[in-house]
């Protein structure tokens, strides 16, 4: 008798923006302690999951030729750790990942967070496990500071290094531009550049998260916009000195306010409504200060399964490792 083989799974997930990121003392593991509120945006990867003869990352869209194709990848790592999870090591090999990305790699939107996410929820509804967001989320935080967010979705508080998180009312869509730099900046790297900033001097450092959470449940952006703070932005700019053009054409575009986004080099900008917003982006993607820009929404919802077979279709070419 031939084994059925189940139908692939694709799940959507959300890219995130730090409204506000404060970066406190080393800890004795190497990672920062974080107070940080996330919001998940609209700008999205699509992940599919399916059952294969052997391991395969397909990687299509926004810099797929800089995504690792091989165990390495984010996804391929969450098929692991979720496999090894629940016992079915034998079975980690057996899965096939296409990853559509539309978030910018190495862009300080968790993108390969976001796949990792994405893979654990689909993979769960591939081998049919019975396993709930929050036992899925301890497994999340094996693979990354950021990965049980992108779970979650929405506004969030999140605490220790970024992956204790507790929901944050948000009561508007709030509207954002996003400036896509010509490359990324490592996460580490900008981690290690604040900690030499700090060594040498005394950057400034964000208040209290606090008037954040209140601008939030107010749903004013232009109280939002006077209170996104991010304590990775000198180092960003100092890796990446541009950046400081690209903040200040944002604003000048029309953007309520502009901040990096995590480690950058990504900006976000806020704005007024969606008109505002596509308007900002025009401007800005003219300006000769970015790659190119982008308009989304937030908050949205964690990674969540949208459908099967029916998926889209790539447009452009794959690059494939088996
Ligand atoms: C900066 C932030 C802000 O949300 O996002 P990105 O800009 O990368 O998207 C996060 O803290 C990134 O989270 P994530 O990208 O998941 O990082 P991880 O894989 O856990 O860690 C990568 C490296 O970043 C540094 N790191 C990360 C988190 C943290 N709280 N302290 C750290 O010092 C460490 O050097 C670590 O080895
Ligand atoms: N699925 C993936 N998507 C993007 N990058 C990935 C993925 N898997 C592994 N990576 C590696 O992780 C690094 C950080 O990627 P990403 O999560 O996009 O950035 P950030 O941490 O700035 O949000 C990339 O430079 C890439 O080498």
């Amino acid at each position: 008798m031939l084994a059925v083989v189940p139908p692939p799974v694709t799940v959507r997930v959300p890219s995130k923006v730090n409204l506000h990121l404060s970066v406190g003392d080393v800890r004795d593991d190497g990672f920062h302690e974080l107070t940080t509120i996330f919001q998940a945006l609209s700008l999205t990867d699509e992940v599919t999951v399916a059952a294969s003869e052997e391991p395969v990352v397909e990687v299509y869209g926004e810099g797929a030729k800089s995504v690792p194709t091989d165990g390495d990848n984010l996804a391929m790592r969450a098929v692991r750790a979720l496999a090894a999870h629940v016992g079915r090591e034998d079975e980690a090999d057996k899965v096939r990942v296409v990853l559509r990305k539309g978030i910018p790699v190495a862009g300080g939107m968790a993108g390969g967070s976001a796949d990792a996410a994405a893979t654990l929820v689909g993979l769960s509804a591939l081998w049919k496990l019975e396993i709930g967001r929050e036992e899925l989320s301890h497994v999340a935080a094996t693979l990354g500071s950021d990965v049980p967010f992108a779970l979650y979705g929405g506004t969030a508080l999140g605490t220790g290094r970024g992956e204790e998180l507790v929901p944050v009312l948000s009561r508007h869509q709030f509207h954002w531009v996003l400036a896509f730099d010509q490359r990324g900046l490592s996460t580490p790297k900008v981690y290690g550049e604040l900690d030499r900033l700090r060594a040498d001097g005394d950057p400034p450092r964000v208040g209290s998260h606090a008037p954040v959470v209140e601008a939030l449940s107010s749903g004013d952006p232009r109280q939002l916009a006077l209170l996104l703070g991010n304590d990775l932005q000198a180092a960003a700019v100092s890796l990446r000195p541009g950046l400081r053009r690209t903040l200040r054409a944002g604003v000048n575009a029309g953007a309520l306010a502009g901040t990096v986004s995590g480690s950058g080099p990504t900006c976000a900008f806020v704005c007024e409504s969606a008109e505002s917003a596509l308007e900002v982006a025009a401007e800005l993607a003219g300006a000769g200060v970015c790659r190119t820009t982008r308009v989304a929404h937030g908050p949205v919802p964690g990674a969540r399964v949208v459908g099967g077979e029916d998926a889209p279709r790539p447009t452009t070419p794959p690059q494939v490792h088996a």
